[in-house]
């Protein structure tokens, strides 16, 4: 029956290979598609008046004639196209903005529908880009008509009109597969009814109720797929079991510092996961400076007490030499062998780390990932540590899970996702909170300023490299272009350097410098050599320099504000005051706003919720990144309510049909897999 949905778009009577071809680009294909091409407002044309009736500032519908052919001009960067239409009560003028064919478009003499707000300009009425459409001659039933988003080849009333003949097609396809008992309980209408009342509502409840029941159902198959993926792994992985009860003693008593509590919880975790026979698969989101690294080390640490290898992938090189260096510091006076498989090795060294890893001549092996993924054989791996721009995929999992025995994976996270999108994005994996800071942190001191503090700032550059401190100047990456990104640190460094601070060594730190290069500069700026750096945001994830107390970012509002966040978290990991100077040029409110937020907060989950609701879901903090589905209706922000019912209904289910075997869940089944076999979750598998 479902086959009707998959059905290309000519399939509908009055759709041609040139009209397919428009909605193609439409991101149309199907008429599953076409149904799934929601409106984005309506127009209510019950709201019928005559332009004597009109409320000024309200959304009309007029019936009214062009009264003579429609003009063009031009005002300021504007082009106006300008009417004057009237009925039997009166006359207005309608005016669309840049939009210069609508003056070919409206015949004089005819009769249209329009549809818009009506406003007093200049002690003129007039309507302001409205929508409209020629008036039938025959009498019509007024009703709410659906608004689409447009593209340039579709009208309002072409598509209209074939999802008109799309939804009588799909018919007893869009049967119910929900279970009776949710749609009761959660007040939710039928499948059949929210299909046709989003698209052609009789009233504004019933397209409320279709909306709610089609974003109801974005989530709940989201959640569904996640939790039946993370059932498939609890149930079928048979872990690497690493049993370090009580033997991590001697580890602990080598640091300098006792652990925080929240390190000793979320460790005491990983060792539970660690020890069961089912194969870990956690997430350790901790702020920035929270102390991930150490227990990613008592993790590898433990793995190799216990006879298997680790693995630990960084996000950049740079950072890979980091946790390198600190592995060795740290696992090494235990007999732990270590070694870094780095971009920068030689063919031959990489063959030779290669066999030494296969050999288990090394216990830990610290990388990028490109070189983990070039299909290095373990002897006998037992966990891998990721970040989580690189978990590893559900299928890869699965994959694993297949073989005899899976690693355990730990996922390191840096980004403050709030929480209800962390159950989104990481439904299928075990979530533990780093939320304590190291004593002994102040806040770092955040300012906004202008170009004209520059002399200011300079001094306060100088103050503190005379306190023997270090400061990191970021330039922004300019407009996507990577040599422009390239050549703005590149020119600030030698300007810096020759004019500014002449008696001050400078370094410079960028992406596109030799993996030798910037290992280089790192460990000069690492040892106190540098004490000025300027650098691109290769140093956004993760860098520890605690003698590192000053941060100027220069065009401030280039960056997100979680991306800020992690910038800022470069300093104040030290005992000394920290400060971080966000430089922009920028008058523009929402900007200001962003850089208050900033300049207020230290809270990294605070910070990030108030992104998401200034920015709502769009790209909040570069979430494309984090795989997050595409959702068609829902926004993360306003539908949470729904987000949590959805959640609750998935647990229900789940509950009374584990393995939805029951013959009422057949058809729920079959969409999850659809779902997971489909487009929709590809980015985050
Ligand atoms: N319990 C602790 N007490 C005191 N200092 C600690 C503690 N744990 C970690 N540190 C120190 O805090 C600093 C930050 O730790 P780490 O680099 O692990 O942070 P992180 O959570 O990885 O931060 P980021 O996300 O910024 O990379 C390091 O200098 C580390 O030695």
């Amino acid at each position: 029956m479902e086959e009707i949905l998959r059905q290309p778009l000519v399939a509908i009577q009055g759709i041609g290979p040139s009209r397919a071809e428009a909605f193609y680009h439409a991101g149309v294909a199907s008429i599953e598609d076409l149904l799934n091409y929601f409106p984005r407002d309506y127009e209510d044309q019950r709201n019928l008046l005559s332009i004597s009736q009109i409320t000024l500032g309200e959304d009309v519908m007029i019936r009214a004639r062009v009264l003579s052919s429609p003009q063009n001009f031009r005002k300021g960067r504007y082009t106006v196209c300008k009417a004057r239409i009237a009925d039997e009560t009166g006359a207005l003028s309608a005016v669309w903005f840049n939009q210069p064919f609508i003056a070919k478009n409206l015949k004089a003499g005819e009769t249209y529908y329009f549809y818009g707000k009506v406003e007093r300009k200049y002690n003129q009425i007039q309507m302001s880009s409205p929508q409209y459409r020629l008036a039938d001659q025959q009498s019509e039933t007024p009703s709410i008509e659906p608004i689409y988003p447009l593209t340039t080849a579709l009208t309002q009333k072409m598509i209209r009109g074939a999802v008109k003949e799309a939804l009588l097609m799909a018919g007893d396809a869009l049967e119910e597969y929900l279970p009776s008992a949710i749609l009761q309980r959660y007040h939710l209408a039928q499948l059949g009814f929210a299909y046709a009342k989003i698209h052609f509502p009789d009233t504004f409840e019933a397209a409320g109720l279709a909306r709610r029941r089609l974003i109801f159902d974005e989530f709940f198959i989201q959640q569904m797929a996640l939790r039946q993926i993370k059932k498939l792994l609890d149930d079928e992985t048979k872990g690497q079991i690493i049993d370090s009860e009580g033997k991590d003693a001697e580890f602990l008593a080598q640091l300098r510092f006792p652990l925080t509590n929240a390190q000793k919880r979320v460790w005491s975790e990983i060792q539970e996961d660690l020890c069961s026979p089912r194969a870990m698969n956690r997430l350790i989101q901790g702020d920035v400076g929270s102390g991930k690294t150490v227990v990613a080390m008592l993790g590898l640490y433990a793995a190799a007490k216990d006879g298997y290898q680790g693995a630990m992938m960084a996000p950049t090189e740079v950072l890979a030499r980091q946790h390198f260096a600190e592995a060795i510091r740290l696992l090494e006076p235990f007999g732990i062998r270590v070694c870094l498989l780095s971009g920068s090795l030689t063919a031959k060294t990489k063959r030779q780390v290669y066999g030494q890893i296969q050999t288990h001549e090394v216990d830990v092996v610290i990388g990028t990932h490109a070189l983990i993924q070039e299909g290095v054989q373990f002897a006998r791996l037992g966990i891998v540590i990721t970040d989580e721009q690189h978990r590893f995929g559900v299928r890869q999992r699965v994959a694993l899970a297949d073989k005899s025995a899976a690693p355990n994976v730990l996922v390191m996270t840096a980004t403050p996702i709030p929480r209800t999108l962390a159950m989104i994005l990481y439904g299928d994996m075990d979530i533990s909170i780093l939320d304590e800071m190291p004593p002994g942190r102040s806040p770092v001191k955040t300012f906004c300023v202008d170009h004209t503090y520059d002399e200011r700032v300079y001094s306060f550059v100088r103050r503190e490299v005379t306190a023997g401190r270090q400061v990191y100047i970021i330039c922004p990456a300019v407009e996507e272009s990577e040599e422009s990104e390239l050549k703005s640190a590149v020119e600030y460094q030698s300007f810096l350097q020759d004019v500014v601070f002449p008696d001050l060594k400078v370094g410079l730190l960028h992406g596109k410098m030799r993996p030798e290069q910037k290992d280089e500069v790192m460990e000069a700026f690492a040892s106190g050599d540098i004490p000025i750096l300027v650098s691109t945001t290769v140093v956004e994830v993760g860098v520890n320099v605690p003698n590192a107390t000053l941060m100027i970012v220069e065009n401030a509002e280039r960056f997100g504000l979680a991306q800020l966040h992690q910038l800022r978290g470069r300093v104040g990991r030290g005992q000394h005051e920290s400060y971080c100077v966000l430089k922009t040029d920028s008058k523009q409110a929402n900007v200001r706003k962003r850089m208050k937020i900033l300049v207020d907060s230290q809270d990294g989950f605070y910070i990030a919720e108030e992104d998401l609701r200034l920015r709502g879901t769009g790209d909040v903090f570069g979430l494309r990144q984090h795989g997050l589905p595409d959702f068609k209706l829902a926004d993360l922000y306003k539908d949470l309510d729904i987000l949590k019912i959805a959640q609750q209904a998935a647990e229900e289910v789940l509950t009374a049909d584990p393995l939805l075997s029951r013959p009422e869940n057949l058809r729920l089944k079959q969409k999850i897999e659809q779902f997971v076999d489909g487009d929709v979750l590809k980015n985050s598998l």
